[in-house]
């Protein structure tokens, strides 16, 4: 999560002989992965909590944890764990659970209004679509049904992208889902069989299988992994890292680019970006016109992030957290109980309860104005006001922390797979030295942005996976 990677001086065929740098505008490296480490040992997070195991992103994930030696840091929570088990939606002013069990798919579960197996079931009866993409509520909505597309999968776009699912690509969000339906002709029988891949192992890989982990994070947080991963490099000696130093601009020179920082230039062979596209698209030259235009269409939302501290066990549920549909509150996206799936981050001494409440999103503007005329008390007061109204708790925090993400989740909308391979074959036509990894271009989580990474440096030294 360090924003731009260049690397001067050097033969590519392997990392011998190449010196890598990392420019980072902040006084941290991390971006988004950001926890406050409070002196009593409470940990708090204010962008990601839990990251997945699963697939082959999620297993890179873990080789890099286990290559930093965070293994013996990792928190796991496991599919049988009731954080696991039990996810909420809050819809007609009541908390309902999601389904997790077969037996719940076969009758009318709440707020649905009729047993979720008949959508399934006639879900493989459908066409498959000849578009190139759709909304996430289109396709939803023609496979599965309306109500499922307005109440779970709305919800669960506000859960995932902050985002409006009327308006996300099924294509770019959701792949597994598009491409299921591509395959096999439906989503449940694309998502049963699966994609068949199988990749190698490790001890971290081999545990999280074993135990079935669902999710895991770090004993002090997950900003320990940039943290790690920065003293790593640091030690190694074949990388310079830079904070507090902001890319203002780049220009092409005879090998490469001369990157341009407020003082002072940096000469770089070839440039790997992880700067969001926006940020990008503003340091580029003139002559890169198509593609500024593209990184600047790919827009992002902001997330008002609320960490609240409560004396005492306040939830009357169990679970991971619940989540809003747009129906019922357009302001307010969810509440995660980070408690439950990791009370190893609650202060030590005492029963307390750490909730986290997020607000905003796609709908940021409508509900709480300019981003920069909100006050951390009117959203703290929204944040606690939905606490007692969703989930009873008339008690006030004894500690809250405002963070408020301005555009920090990149929205991919319909065409976005297209705008991205017109963004790579600009770069491919013009031998432009310059790899675009980050969370703007092939997904958004922790375990996709460290995956793009981390391809981009096999296609540069030609590693290949
Ligand atoms: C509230 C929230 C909750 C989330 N929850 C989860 C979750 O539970 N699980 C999950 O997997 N993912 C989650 N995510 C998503 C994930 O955290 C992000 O998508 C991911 O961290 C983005 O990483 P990145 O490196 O692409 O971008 P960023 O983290 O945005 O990093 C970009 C960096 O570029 C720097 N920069 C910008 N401009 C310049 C410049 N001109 N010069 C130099 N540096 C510059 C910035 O300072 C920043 O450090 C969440 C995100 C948010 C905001
Ligand atoms: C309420 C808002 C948000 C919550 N988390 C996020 C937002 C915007 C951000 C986020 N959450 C997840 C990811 C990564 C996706 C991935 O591919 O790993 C991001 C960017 C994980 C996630 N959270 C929920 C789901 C269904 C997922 C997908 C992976 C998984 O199944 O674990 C649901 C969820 N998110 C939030 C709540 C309160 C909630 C459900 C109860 C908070």
């Amino acid at each position: 999560n360090a924003a731009f990677l260049t690397m001067p001086y050097g033969g590519m065929s392997s990392l011998e002989g190449v010196l890598v740098i990392v420019l980072e505008s902040s006084s941290r490296f991390g971006g988004w992965l950001w926890s406050t480490r409070r002196s009593d040992g409470a940990v708090f997070e204010h962008g990601p909590r839990g990251i997945r195991p699963a697939g082959a992103v999620g297993r890179n994930t873990l080789n890099m944890v286990e290559e930093l030696g965070l293994e013996g840091e990792v928190l796991p929570v496991t599919y049988s764990h009731i954080a696991s088990k039990n996810r909420y939606l809050y819809v007609n002013g009541q908390l309902h659970k999601m389904p997790s069990r077969i037996s719940e798919l076969l009758r009318t579960v709440p707020p649905f209004s009729r047993p979720l197996l008949l959508s399934v079931a006639s879900e493989l009866l459908v066409t498959k679509s000849k578009e190139d993409d759709e909304s996430i509520h289109s396709f939803v909505s023609r496979r599965l049904g309306k109500e499922l597309a307005d109440i779970a999968v709305d919800s669960l776009c506000r859960g995932v992208f902050a985002g409006d699912c009327r308006k996300l690509s099924v294509r770019s969000c959701f792949p597994p889902f598009y491409n299921a339906e591509q395959r096999r002709g439906s989503l449940i029988l694309g998502m049963l069989l699966g994609s068949g891949t199988i990749l190698s192992l490790n001890i971290c890989d081999i545990r999280s299988i074993k135990e079935s982990w669902a999710q895991w994070s770090l004993r002090r947080g997950v900003e320990s992994l940039p943290e790690s991963l920065a003293e790593y490099l640091q030690q190694s000696g074949k990388v310079q890292l830079h904070r507090e130093a902001a890319v203002k601009q780049i220009h092409p020179s005879a090998s490469g680019w001369k990157v341009h920082l407020e003082d002072g230039v940096v000469s770089a062979d070839h440039i790997i970006s992880a700067l969001p596209a926006k940020a990008l698209s503003s340091v580029l030259p003139s002559s890169c016109q198509p593609l500024i235009q593209q990184l600047q269409d790919v827009s992002s939302v902001t997330v008002a992030v609320i960490n609240l501290e409560y004396e005492g066990s306040i939830l009357p549920v169990m679970g991971f957290g619940h989540l809003v549909p747009s129906s019922e509150d357009r302001g307010l996206l969810g509440v995660v109980y980070d408690s439950v799936p990791f009370p190893q981050h609650n202060r030590p001494d005492g029963q307390t309860t750490r909730l986290t409440v997020m607000m905003g999103g796609a709908w940021f503007q409508e509900v709480f104005g300019p981003p920069e005329a909100v006050t951390d008390e009117h959203l703290i007061a929204r944040a606690t006001e939905a606490v007692q109204c969703h989930l009873g708790v008339t008690t006030a925090p004894i500690w809250s922390r405002v963070a408020l993400q301005r555009d920090c989740i990149p929205q991919y909308y319909l065409g976005h797979f297209s705008k991205v391979e017109s963004m790579r074959h600009f770069i491919r036509e013009n031998n432009l030295p310059l790899s675009l990894t980050g969370s703007s271009y092939d997904g958004v989580s922790v375990n996709d942005v460290i995956f793009s990474g981390r391809t981009a440096v096999q296609e540069l030294l030609g590693t290949g996976v």
